[in-house]
């Protein structure tokens, strides 16, 4: 029941989880026909909408969260939103749905407050059902250390655990009885890259305790490579293997479309699980070559350095290899 409302549904999960995975699956499978899908994404550069083309309408909220600096641009967004559909006369043309995907380090429970408190939103928009994606490979560390990973599971109506292809079944069961705990009133779903598959039983495990945590450790941040096309290929690759495997547990988040001469190709890890590079079908007017790496504990510049110096550049004494990063 919607009493005349717009319904939204907020997707939301800690970075990696597996959020456009899923919603790529479900925009196939006809779910949310017809829905206005916004993705939130924390860089600037946006990388999801490439993978999201069956919506029938999205738009980019990049270059921060909607829960905090972009706050302010999302309630103006959904408001044009609610603009139209006013103007809208009913029937088929006019807009039902929003889906709107935060970025991994979003706070569900802040949006739901930013929507629920804005005078015109609360009475065009019913938040209708809050989606986190739990993933099954890294979440029951995030929630350990991670008090975002908690509130956004906290803040959820239902829990998709992803990855349960690779995840083995012992540290899925500890994490659906965490989840539970956490979350108890939250329905819980399983997802093998995106299908629905049947959750494991959190039955007699154990929840995995969860300690104290005193705020959020050091802020996570983007910093964006803009790449140009003389880069070495295969010097990239080893660096970014270097990377990973040396500060896997800073770097979490690394995504990024690139030209290469077999075409677009998608590059992705989460933590330090790379994911085989995917081609992209060609999309007019998009600016590729820009890989975001998402984490903390490090500085951008010297991220960028050390590529510069690692990932070489094929002519000799040209050392610009990047155009830009921030
Ligand atoms: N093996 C496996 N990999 C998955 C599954 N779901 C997602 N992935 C991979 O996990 C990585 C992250 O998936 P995304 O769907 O981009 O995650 P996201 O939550 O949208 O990521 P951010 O927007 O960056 O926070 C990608 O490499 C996916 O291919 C799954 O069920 N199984």
């Amino acid at each position: 029941m919607t009493d005349g409302r717009m319904r939204l549904t907020l997707l939301g999960g800690f970075l990696g989880s597996g959020k456009t995975t899923w919603l790529r699956h479900q925009l196939h499978a006809d779910a949310f026909t017809g829905a206005h899908v916004i993705v939130n994404e924390a860089a600037e550069t946006p990388i999801d909408d490439a993978l999201l083309a069956r919506a029938s309408a999205i738009e980019v909220l990049a270059g921060g969260c909607a829960c905090c600096e972009a706050r302010t641009e999302l309630v103006e967004r959904l408001r044009r939103l609610c603009d139209i559909r006013s103007r809208t006369a009913s029937g088929e043309a006019r807009l039902k749905h929003i889906v709107l995907e935060t970025s991994g380090l979003a706070d569900p429970g802040a949006i739901l407050e930013a929507i629920r408190t804005d005078p015109m939103l609360v009475h065009h928009i019913l938040v209708s059902e809050t989606i986190v994606c739990v993933d099954g490979l890294h979440g029951l560390a995030q929630l350990v250390g991670e008090p975002l990973s908690r509130r956004q599971v906290e803040a959820a109506d239902r829990l998709v655990v992803t990855k349960l292809d690779e995840a083995d079944m012992a540290s899925l069961g500890r994490l659906v009885a965490t989840l539970q705990t956490l979350s108890p009133a939250a329905m819980i779903e399983g997802a093998i890259k995106g299908s629905p598959v049947p959750p494991p039983s959190g039955e007699g495990e154990i929840p995995e305790p969860l300690p104290e945590l005193q705020g959020e450790a050091s802020a996570i941040f983007p910093t964006r490579l803009q790449l140009d096309d003389r880069i070495d290929w295969t010097a990239f690759g080893v660096w970014l293997s270097a990377l990973l495997h040396a500060r896997g547990d800073d770097v979490m988040r690394v995504k990024g479309v690139v030209r290469t001469p077999a075409g677009r190709l998608l590059l992705q890890s989460v933590r330090k699980v790379v994911q085989s590079p995917e081609m992209l079908p060609a999309q007019e007017g998009r600016e590729d070559d820009t890989i975001v790496v998402i984490g903390r504990g490090y500085r951008g510049e010297d991220l960028l350095k050390s590529l510069e110096r690692f990932a070489g550049v094929k002519e000799q004494g040209d050392l610009s290899i990047l155009r830009r990063a921030s």
